[in-house]
């Protein structure tokens, strides 16, 4: 199934705006799980298990695997995805931009070696860099807008011609990037006027929203300024907050609770 149905049909079924990320770092795992060979995947894949029917995405960032080589383990932990939970996307962020030959390459080990159904990009180096992945119409592209470390503002806050360098992003994408329709942005959760401008300008066009939880974002200024007119339109990630959400062996139920607590927060703000 295309991404954006994927993502259309999780938004419904679960009723949840809710992204997994899927960030491991060892030195929080549990007891049980520290040392163990495939201690990454068993971690990541029993966080999946507890929260598959309350996310409408995952989001492996794949430095997180990169850094400890568990590619292989991200490889595996995608198709397990895929194979017991199918109608729930995953978006590798990786934040790929480079020359259009070396973007191939980066579509292919996205989309064929990760399976993944969407991935994230820096628009930084313009068209040729994204059109690769644009032409993926099956694959969502989520690109960097306005994002939520406080460093945003140093460049995309600069101003263009009277403007901010973000809503040109912003307009560029929606305008003229967008032609399969299989784009998404990246807004973070810690800049909610700015990310009222961005929904101003895009329409419907899908938010992956970063920065709730562990970096302070308010889940009702996200939903009241980044949501369409049909209440949803939103992806908003929590990793940190619902992965290391417990410390014991029942780390996962932890997790669980996390997750339902976001996702019914978000809900209350949605229906308000
Ligand atoms: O602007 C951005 C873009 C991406 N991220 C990524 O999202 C998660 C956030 O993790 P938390 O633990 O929920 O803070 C992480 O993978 C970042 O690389 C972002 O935070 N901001």
């Amino acid at each position: 199934m295309h991404f954006m149905q994927s993502l259309q049909t999780a938004w419904t079924r679960n009723n949840s705006l809710v992204c997994v990320g899927l960030d491991p770092e060892p030195a929080k795992f549990p007891a049980h799980l520290k040392g163990r060979p495939d201690a990454v995947f068993e971690f990541c894949a029993a966080i999946v298990d507890a929260t598959a029917d309350l996310a409408c995405s995952f989001k492996p960032q794949i430095a997180h695997f990169a850094a400890l080589r568990a590619e292989e383990a991200l490889e595996r932990l995608i198709a397990h995805i895929h194979a017991k939970h199918p109608g729930v996307p995953v978006i590798l962020d990786a934040k790929r931009g480079d020359i259009g030959s070396t973007a191939q390459h980066y579509v292919t080990e996205a989309f064929e070696r990760f399976g993944a159904d969407a991935v994230t990009l820096n628009p930084y180096l313009g068209r040729d860099s994204a059109q690769p992945f644009l032409d993926r119409a099956d694959k969502g592209v989520i690109l960097l807008c306005h994002t939520s470390n406080p460093g945003a503002a140093d460049l995309q806050d600069l101003d263009v011609g009277g403007k901010p360098l973000y809503q040109h992003v912003a307009r560029l994408i929606a305008q003229e990037w967008n032609t399969h329709g299989n784009c998404a942005l990246v807004t973070g959760a810690t800049y909610p006027e700015q990310l009222a401008e961005v929904r101003a300008l895009i329409g419907d066009i899908p938010l992956l929203v970063p920065g709730i939880g562990a970096q302070g974002g308010d889940v009702q200024a996200v939903v009241r300024n980044g949501r369409t007119a049909a209440g949803a339109g939103l992806m908003i990630n929590s990793s940190r907050a619902i992965l290391y959400a417990g410390s014991g062996e029942d780390f996962a139920e932890a997790a669980r609770t996390a997750a339902l607590d976001l996702r019914d927060s978000i809900n209350h703000y949605r229906a308000s």
